[in-house]
């Protein structure tokens, strides 16, 4: 019986560096949680265990550490720090035909005008997958943990019954979900800070304003306006779980509830998922990391 190697790939997973840039005033700072895979030629160090070819995942940390000095205005924003450590592993690693970076971004705010105090805002974390190989270049952006919610203009009604259906109809909800969006790029080339402002500006506005007949129809108005907001994104994918809030039934107290008091409810909770795109077509999966990391 003989078997055979598919799909593998391997590097170092969250190496967090923080790049201060000290020659700013107010001093400036980036923190990464960086990840580096690699795919290429590394048959024989499954099969017959010569690693001869094997860049260690150890020498991917450093690499990581190393450009972030190196490639010090790349390494400003997400996008263009993983490009640069990309580009290195499949430019300067013969071996290496693939490489692909995430980026987490964790954001921190200015504190209190000072020029090196800092507040770590959590209220999201900025993202970014890009992908490099001899067949070219993939950059998507993103988010995640951005937790929104509306208190009226969201209904939910219309929808198909079966025998196990019991949700009540409604016209006036409280809508809440955790954004997680990610956006490719049609090119490589990019104001990356500019155009991440833009895009989570669309995605907020968007949620907050848009009339919603349902989380599915938020999505797609979001995702419209993403492709509005930022010419260079080709589509744009949601991850949405919806956060139910239930009103609380407060008439065994001799109380009426009009939809004042909620109880937020952790699990289970509907995930809605979309992607919306500029044209037909089946979408770039490949550059949304369908690697593997379950
Ligand atoms: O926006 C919603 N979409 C659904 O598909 C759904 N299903 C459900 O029970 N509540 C909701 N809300």
């Amino acid at each position: 019986m003989t078997y055979v190697l598919g799909h593998n790939q391997y590097g170092k997973a969250e190496v967090r560096v923080v790049r201060i840039y000290r020659d700013a005033d107010p001093h400036e700072l980036v923190d990464y949680n960086v990840s580096v895979a690699l795919q290429g030629d590394f048959t024989e160090a499954h099969t017959t265990g010569d690693q001869a070819k094997v860049l260690t995942t150890d020498a991917c940390k450093n690499t990581v550490n190393a450009l972030a000095k190196e490639h010090g205005d790349a390494a400003r924003q997400p996008e263009s720090f993983a490009l640069a450590l990309a580009r290195h592993f499949v430019g300067d690693v013969p071996q290496v035909s693939v490489a692909r970076v995430n980026i987490e971004a964790y954001q921190w705010d200015r504190a209190h005008e000072t020029p090196h105090g800092f507040v770590r805002n959590g209220s999201y974390v900025r993202t970014t997958t890009v992908t490099v190989s001899d067949d070219g270049e993939t950059v998507v952006s993103g988010l995640s943990g951005l937790t929104v919610l509306k208190t009226t203009d969201s209904e939910f009604h219309g929808f198909y019954q079966d025998k196990y259906t019991t949700l009540q109809p409604t016209n006036d909800r409280v809508m809440a979900t955790e954004i997680k969006a990610q956006w490719l790029h049609s090119a490589s080339e990019n104001d990356w800070g500019a155009s991440f402002v833009a895009v989570k500006d669309a995605i907020t506005e968007t949620f907050a304003n848009a009339y919603s007949y349902a989380l599915q129809h938020t999505l797609w108005e979001m995702g419209q306006a993403v492709l509005d907001a930022a010419d260079s994104v080709a589509e744009v994918r949601f991850s949405c779980p919806n956060k139910h809030h239930f009103v609380i039934d407060l008439s065994p107290f001799g109380l009426d509830n009009p939809n004042e008091v909620f109880h937020a409810d952790d699990r289970p909770y509907g995930l809605i998922e979309a992607t919306i795109q500029r044209n037909e077509g089946p979408g770039n999966s490949a550059a949304f990391d369908p690697g593997q990391g379950w």
